[in-house]
């Protein structure tokens, strides 16, 4: 569902902590042992080696903040209320039918009789909770969602931009299959002050993806993980249930230079062009420049392919125009680059590619750097025929 552009006005810099988690006193520390191998270097950063042995896991608030990267209290402020509006979605995605969120609100004009109580659709609800965090962090000039036909204004001299997919794959969900929410930040283009609202909100929506100040996306699956860049390499966190904190798991992502790992709809196979047949055909034999047959995985929702791509190596893809520049593309192509890995739509880096439009689709190719290059040899990848297919 798309709605028209709205200006909402901040009431609060303070995010009210979730409900459901103990206080922050009964916070435990991580022992050592059970921690990733990596974790024992928290990404260039110092972390507090306790005498007990035990390492004090580092949240996400505690990486952004001075005693982490340092990104800035704005941004750091922003985040916090980025990632209260993910738990939020992350609890509703695992009892979906438990809570009034997902109910439609009389006279809100989504419902009518009979339907009056079916649920919201969730895309809508996780919409609606990721504006109004995003509203109260007072650091958001304008907001451009994939759910909303246009940008969305909030504080006029908000230091930021964000863009997202509140929650994408959403057409799985009720068989709980993982979905994600993505985002990308930008600084707000102060030269545009003067223009009207809807020029200067659609124009900062429309940055080149190399101006990203930060991207990423959260995963909602047997664990819900936030995994970000701010311009420094990709790091990600995982939610600890007990505590409501996002603690760094997986410091300093670096993708695979290559994987034995495809993911495409290959359903669409005879839609396909040459170039992308014969590349599919080439890996699946083994004989391509890694010799060793290629393995499928596809779970038709972008955050968990691209997720399993960062971590195993590979190319996750959807040779046809279907994907958002602005909402998917950029934000996963820069946390891809920061990994070591490559963005592209077949031709050209997606990063350097100008949005023209909110909405604009393209084809995407994610992954390692090795595997994005031979595929972009075979030159003729993108699909042209049917390319607004729909399930
Ligand atoms: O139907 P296809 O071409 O396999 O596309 C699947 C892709 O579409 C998505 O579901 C997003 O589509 P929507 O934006 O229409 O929800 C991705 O999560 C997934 O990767």
């Amino acid at each position: 569902m798309l709605t028209s552009t709205i200006f909402v006005q901040p009431t609060s810099f303070l995010v009210p902590k979730p409900q459901i988690f103990p206080p922050k006193s009964t916070q435990f520390s991580l022992p050592t042992k059970i921690c990733n191998p990596k974790m024992s270097n928290f990404g260039g950063f110092s972390v507090k080696a306790q005498l007990s042995g035990e390492i004090e896991p580092k949240t996400l608030i505690e990486y952004v903040g001075k005693g982490g990267i340092d990104v800035g209290d704005d941004l750091v402020v922003l985040i916090d209320h980025l990632q209260y509006a993910c738990k939020k979605i992350a609890a509703l995605i695992a009892s979906p039918y438990n809570s009034s969120l997902g109910k439609f609100v009389e006279g809100s004009g989504n419902s009518s009789g009979s339907d009056r109580d079916a649920p919201k659709p969730l895309d809508i609800v996780s919409n609606e909770i990721i504006l109004s965090s995003l509203q109260r962090s007072g650091k958001v000039a304008v907001v451009a969602s994939e759910e909303n036909d246009a940008p969305v204004c909030m504080t006029d001299d908000g230091p930021f931009v964000v863009v997202m997919d509140p929650l994408d794959g959403s057409r799985n969900i009720d068989a709980s299959i993982p979905t994600g929410t993505i985002f990308g930040i930008y600084n707000r283009l102060k030269e545009l002050d003067h223009l009207p609202h809807n020029e200067k909100a659609s124009l900062n929506s429309l940055q080149s993806g190399t101006k990203l100040v930060a991207a990423g996306y959260v995963l909602y699956s047997s664990a819900t993980i936030f995994c970000a860049t701010f311009g420094s390499g990709v790091h990600s966190f995982t939610l600890d249930r007990s505590t409501g904190d996002f603690i760094l798991t997986h410091p300093s992502i670096q993708i695979p230079p290559r994987g034995q790992i495809y993911s495409v709809n290959d359903a669409r196979y005879f839609d396909w062009p040459e170039g992308l047949r014969q590349y599919i055909d080439t890996v699946r034999q083994g004989k391509g420049k890694y010799p060793k047959k290629y393995s499928a995985r596809y779970i038709c929702s972008l955050v968990a392919d691209f997720h399993r791509t960062l971590l195993y190596g590979g190319v996750a893809m959807n040779p046809r125009d279907h994907l958002r520049l602005v909402y998917e593309a950029n934000p996963l192509s820069f946390v891809a680059e920061q990994a070591g890995g490559k963005g592209s739509d077949g031709k050209s880096r997606i990063l350097s590619i100008q949005p023209i439009k909110l909405h604009q689709r393209l084809p995407l190719f994610l992954g390692s750097p090795e595997d994005i290059d031979e595929l972009e040899s075979y030159k003729d990848i993108q699909q042209t025929v049917n390319p607004g297919y729909e399930v």
